[in-house]
């Protein structure tokens, strides 16, 4: 029996065709499982570079192109054009079979043959080739055949090769693409890793290169998986992982594991897919968890989607999975033995921190102190003075002498004695006592822990995710980016008792964002010393988009007013471009600024809503930068981006007090304006008032 299958490319285009001609398709290949061999009709093409494309008529006007194998059933569905374009399209290209990943690719023959003597003619006169540093060998043993080869070797930069996307086998294109990001050939062959197959490949059996290609081709089983399939074309994530993606999501790990990778890269996606993994495989409760209630609302609704879309039995499989916010989690334990617990909000461990250093006559200040308790004493859990004395200040700044340390000591000690006598606690202690509680368990209560966001997660919310699974291999798996890190302290997973060496990934290709916005937003961070949450130094080289777009917008203006007026216009004429209100977002640093351009947008007759107040539809979303995580939008402004307030003064420890947390706070400012700059997907505007945002210095002229 034929069976049909669906090229990714096409079920993003399939949304764009008008609604007849869609219902049309969905006809035609509904019955396409019931057609025998002989009653497909599938027309040969005159003059074809490929035989096997063949086209199937939709109606009188529309035709699909199908590739259609010599032996075998699997039938894949290309496009669907109108008449002419769908044989010019069909005529021009040969499909064939990679050499390593053994998966199908399709590539325009016609078009390369005729660009390559106008590459040729240009290269004559630049100096330099883009993969003169690549060997040949290199080249092939990452498939890269012998057309796309020499069409590689003409190239002069990378421009011509993000011209030449649509043209080149897709596989070999982005080997092409990772190389010129500055990649190594061995980088590039493990990203390829989960695609390469095994053993000898057939290169005329189209059959088995489909089969071998969930990345690219959906193989459908049904008309009602075809409906589903193409009434949800933009969910692509649900569908195609990319292999190194999914390699990820279907490894077993001995212990615990880690994917990191630039924004965008799809690691929510992965963390999504290996929580429905877990649960399918039944060995037992699958905690899905991330830093904010919001983010977890956001991971649940996703889940749902993923597993109603995906699993043979959905609500088992939900019902094996929690997804829930760190802190709940921990709240939920602590509430378990000791209740509700009396939360110290900023204000009042403020004013208990006075009282410390009021009672004991030292010159030291809350704030300080304060920290050196978050950072120091509470993340290595520093339990006596002796270990006080010991303990490593990492990033801390200034040295304290015996002396210092023994008055900060005591100051600690006086301020855990007054929590204790008061019963107070704050939610990192509250994480703390949830993690002994748990440690203290012999049964834990999941089998499997997935963390999204991991950057920003502290010591105590570690530990208590360490105890909520017995050591075993696929206990935990964390997901994140330490450039994002915006809420919390720099964590060794190490120290906290995830052991993840051996055990880690990384992602580059970026799904989101345009290769122009991304480019700009990378230059934001690149240089910056990020640690890796593992003892070194993460880098996100490499990290690059295949999506082409406009170059982020910047603007300097002389007041307040006249940044909110440039606001207007900006998205003023992104609305009237079509995108919808919900499509377009605004950030900027400070709840204040958030209420002005809320009124501002108001005012020019463009509804508009502050993040803060929740949901409404219909209106542009605006949000402080710290609640841009996790969204994205197809237009997004950045506003106030000015020297006087990114960094937000108020949020940066002066220099003299305290140079670690210092420079603690700049890298967190910086990452804000990262985080929130990466969300857009088509266009940002970067705008500021008097000077610009010294985090803007290496990005302006770009
Ligand atoms: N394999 C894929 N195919 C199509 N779209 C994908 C794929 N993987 C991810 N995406 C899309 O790319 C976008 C970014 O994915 P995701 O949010 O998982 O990335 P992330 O690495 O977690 O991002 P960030 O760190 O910036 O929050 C989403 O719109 C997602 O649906």
């Amino acid at each position: 029996m034929p069976q049909l299958a669906i090229a990714k490319e096409f079920l993003a285009e399939y949304a764009a065709l008008e609604k007849p001609v869609r219902e049309r398709v969905t006809q035609v290949f509904a019955k396409f499982e019931q057609a025998t061999h002989t009653g497909l009709h599938l027309e040969k093409i005159n003059h074809a570079r490929d035989d096997r494309f063949r086209t199937i008529r939709v109606d009188q006007f529309w035709r699909g192109v199908v590739l259609a194998p010599r032996n075998g059933d699997t039938y894949t569905l290309m496009k669907v054009l109108p008449h002419d374009d769908a044989y010019a399209w069909a005529g021009r290209r040969r499909a064939s079979v990679n050499s390593v990943t053994g998966g199908i690719e399709v590539r325009d023959v016609d078009t390369i043959d005729s660009t390559l003597p106008h590459l040729e003619r240009v290269a004559e006169h630049v100096p330099t080739r883009l993969f003169e540093d690549v060997k040949d060998a290199d080249l092939r043993r990452l498939g890269v055949d012998e057309q796309t080869l020499g069409f590689a070797r003409t190239l002069t930069d990378v421009f011509q090769l993000e011209a030449a996307r649509g043209l080149l086998p897709a596989v070999q294109w982005e080997v092409l693409y990772g190389l010129a990001a500055g990649l190594t050939p061995e980088q590039v062959w493990e990203e390829m890793g989960a695609a390469i197959v095994e053993g000898e490949v057939d290169p005329e059996d189209l059959d088995a290169a489909v089969r071998r290609s969930p990345d690219r081709v959906l193989l459908v089983e049904g008309p009602e998986e075809l409906t589903a399939a193409l009434e949800s074309p933009f969910d692509l994530w649900r569908i195609y992982l990319h292999p190194a993606q999914r390699a990820v999501v279907e490894a077993s790990y001995g212990g615990p594991a880690r994917v990191s990778g630039g924004p965008g890269t799809g690691k929510t996606v992965v963390a999504l897919h290996r929580a429905q993994r877990l649960a399918e495989r039944g060995e037992g409760e699958v905690l899905l968890t991330t830093f904010t209630s919001t983010l977890a609302t956001a991971l649940e609704a996703q889940l749902r989607l993923l597993v109603e879309s995906r699993s043979e039995n959905p609500e088992e499989v939900l019902g094996r999975i929690r997804v829930e916010h760190v802190d709940r989690l921990a709240h939920r334990v602590f509430r378990e033995e000791h209740g509700q617990p009396d939360l110290l909000d900023p204000a009042r461990e403020r004013a208990l921190w006075q009282e410390v250093v009021a009672g004991l006559g030292v010159d030291l200040s809350p704030s300080f102190l304060a920290q050196e308790w978050r950072q120091v004493v509470l993340t290595r859990r520093v339990e006596d003075a002796q270990a006080y004395l010991e303990a490593k200040r990492t990033g801390r700044g200034r040295g304290l002498n015996a002396a210092r340390k023994a008055q900060v000591w005591q100051a600690v000690h006086s301020f855990r004695n007054l929590l204790g006598e008061r019963g107070l606690w704050t939610h990192e202690t509250v994480s703390e006592e949830a993690a002994r509680i748990l440690a203290g368990r012999a049964e834990k209560p999941f089998r499997h822990v997935v963390v999204d966001e991991a950057q920003d997660l502290h010591a105590g919310q570690w530990r208590l995710l360490r105890a909520a699974a017995a050591e075993a291999g696929d206990d935990l798996f964390v997901a994140g980016d330490t450039h994002q890190r915006v809420y919390g302290p720099k964590v060794s997973l190490a120290e906290v008792g995830v052991n993840i060496r051996g055990r880690s990934s990384k992602l580059r290709i970026n799904y989101r964002t345009t290769a122009q916005i991304l480019g700009w937003s990378l230059g934001l961070v690149l240089g910056e010393p990020v640690d890796d949450m593992d003892g070194g130094l993460d880098s996100i080289a490499g990290c690059r988009s295949e999506i082409r777009g406009e170059k982020p917008v910047l603007h300097g203006a002389a007041t307040w007013e006249a940044e909110l007026g440039y606001l207007k216009e900006t998205v003023g004429s992104w609305a009237e471009a079509g995108v919808l209100p919900d499509e377009i977002g605004v950030a900027a640093r400070s709840k204040r600024a958030v209420e002005q351009a809320v009124l501002a947008l108001e005012e020019a007759g463009l509804p508009a809503r502050s993040l803060a107040k929740g949901q409404a539809v219909g209106s542009v979303p605006v949000g402080t930068m710290h609640r841009m995580k996790g969204l994205e939008f197809r237009c997004l402004a950045v506003v106030g981006v000015g020297g006087e307030q990114l960094p937000a003064p108020r949020s940066v420890t002066p220099e003299e007090e305290d140079p670690g947390a210092h420079a603690r706070d700049l890298l967190r400012e910086r990452s804000l304006l990262f985080v929130a700059c990466t969300r857009a997907r088509e266009q940002l505007s970067v705008s500021w008032h008097r000077s610009p945002s010294p985090f803007l210095e290496a990005v302006l002229d770009r």
